[in-house]
């Protein structure tokens, strides 16, 4: 699967927004990817998810388990983990902070791939990399359904993108006009507990 099958998926869905949208990140982009109703059609997600399984287990081998940071990477992190015939866990904010709970445990030095739904700045992928490393994981690759940052964001281990796309982001003080006359939309859920 190639990123123009991946984005047809978002298309078909109805899932590649347009208007004036402020990201996790706190950037502002004219483009946002709902990803919520591509992973509602479980047909949909399974098509995405089990092609991201076979480009993780083609990039770096087989891994032990899959975790994601929540709430956006819960659905695709267990469609993803099902395909890889491994454990699904999440990571979820304490105080702000990724933690893994709810019984969830790794196993020192297992090989741990962080999934994720979208990566911008790759800021969430790089907390939850972390929580998972300070659970004992060892982080041996990310992989995200669309990495929307051109290949540009680090997330300090190998991402593998089921699609790469080049979406601007602006900080909110440098908008561009045609953008700042839009009325803005804060769909994520990072701010919602502030
Ligand atoms: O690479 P980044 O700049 O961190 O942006 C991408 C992150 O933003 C979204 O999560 P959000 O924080 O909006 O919360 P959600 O997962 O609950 O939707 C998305 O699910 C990624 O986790
Ligand atoms: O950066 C984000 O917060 C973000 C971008 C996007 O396109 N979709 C999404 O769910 N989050
Ligand atoms: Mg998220």
């Amino acid at each position: 699967m190639n990123t123009e099958d991946v984005l047809n998926e978002f298309r078909d869905a109805g899932a590649l927004r347009e208007g004036h949208f402020v990201l996790s990140s706190g950037l502002h982009s004219p483009v946002f990817l709902q990803k919520n109703l591509v992973f509602m059609d479980g047909e949909r997600c399974e098509r995405l998810c089990k092609a991201l399984a076979e480009k993780v287990v083609a990039t770096v081998g087989p891994v032990d388990a899959a975790i994601s940071p929540a709430v956006g990477g819960i659905i695709p992190g267990y469609e993803t983990a099902k395909h890889l015939k491994v454990r699904s866990m999440y990571v979820e904010r304490v105080d702000g902070e990724f933690k893994l709970r709810r019984g969830f445990s790794v196993e020192p030095g297992e090989k741990i791939v962080m999934v994720e739904d979208i990566v911008t700045t790759g800021l969430s992928s790089r907390e939850c990399i972390e929580a998972i490393k300070k659970a004992g994981g060892d982080v041996i690759a990310a992989a995200c359904i669309v990495d929307r940052s051109g290949g540009r964001a680090d997330v300090g281990v190998p991402l593998i993108a089921l699609a790469t796309m080049d979406v601007p982001a602006y900080p909110a003080d440098a908008l561009p006009p045609e953008l700042a006359a839009l009325p803005v939309e804060d769909p994520g859920s990072r701010r919602l507990s502030k």
